[in-house]
């Protein structure tokens, strides 16, 4: 596939050198956002894009840094372009993306009733491939992040993993990797205390060579320069750069 990826921001949902952990899947016909966090409209200004230039967002789970965007994106695209982006989620979070949509809406002048009002809304279900364009295909992997709240991370093309935020989860990795063939994996990575509800630095360290080789960093802290060099085999994604996959 002739795809690249160029990350909005790779930051923690606490950096403040880093922009949202949101992503730029570009193709030749096709450009879908993942995730749209709160600084989402402000890091396309910074690149100078256009939603217009977007065909859909797609949200992975229900967090400010992925999601929190959200409101302005609807607003952005009712005022400036006169129509609603499409919006691929999965149907389980459709109901938290709603409350969450509410919460984060500060526009008087822009209220939309309904998720439906504000979206074109694409329903995806997990585990089943997409073919969003002729060369983006797409399925949802529901991961473990937050106990009772869904989140998924993406199979690109059959061969790319971008993980959602999740916990650690080693046998899920070496089976895409020995049995899967997936050739790119774009990890979360907490680099510094217990992970918690992310993975950390030292569970991704303890994976074997052959999956850590294929491993690019991204969803870090402002630490993040203490720790180039420290990464064996993993490199870190760097946000605004563009990566061909
Ligand atoms: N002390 C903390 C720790 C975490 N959090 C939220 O939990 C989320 C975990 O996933 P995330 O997408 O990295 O964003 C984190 C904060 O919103 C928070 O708000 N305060
Ligand atoms: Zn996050
Ligand atoms: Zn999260």
């Amino acid at each position: 596939m002739t795809v690249s990826l160029q990350m909005l921001g790779t930051g923690d949902a606490f950096a403040k050198n880093y922009y949202n952990n949101n992503g730029l899947l570009l193709s030749r016909d096709y450009t879908l956002l993942i995730d749209c966090g709160t600084t989402a409209p402000l890091a396309m200004e910074k690149l100078g894009r256009s939603f217009a230039d977007v065909n859909a967002v797609l949200i992975t789970h229900i967090h400010d840094d992925h999601a929190g965007g959200l409101p302005e994106l609807s607003r952005l695209m009712r005022t400036k372009f006169g129509r609603k982006m499409i919006l691929l989620v999965a149907d389980t979070l459709v109901e938290p993306l709603w409350e969450s949509f509410q919460k984060n809406s500060s526009s008087a002048a822009h209220n939309p009733s309904s998720l439906e009002d504000a979206f074109e809304v694409r329903l995806l279900k997990p585990g089943f491939p997409y073919q969003l364009s002729t060369e983006i295909t797409l399925e949802l992997i529901r991961t473990p992040h937050i106990r009772g709240k869904d989140s998924y991370s993406l199979l690109l093309g059959g061969e790319i993993f971008y993980s959602a935020d999740m916990i650690f989860q080693p046998e899920l990795l070496l089976k895409l990797v020995r049995k899967q063939a997936i050739r790119q994996i774009f990890h979360d990575c907490q680099l510094k205390g217990p992970g918690e509800v992310h993975t950390t630095l030292s569970e991704l360290l303890s994976l074997p060579e052959d999956v850590r080789k294929v491993i690019r960093l991204m969803h870090y802290g402002d630490q993040k320069p203490e720790f180039e060099g420290k990464t064996a085999e993993m490199t870190f994604l760097e946000q605004h750069v563009i990566y061909a996959l």
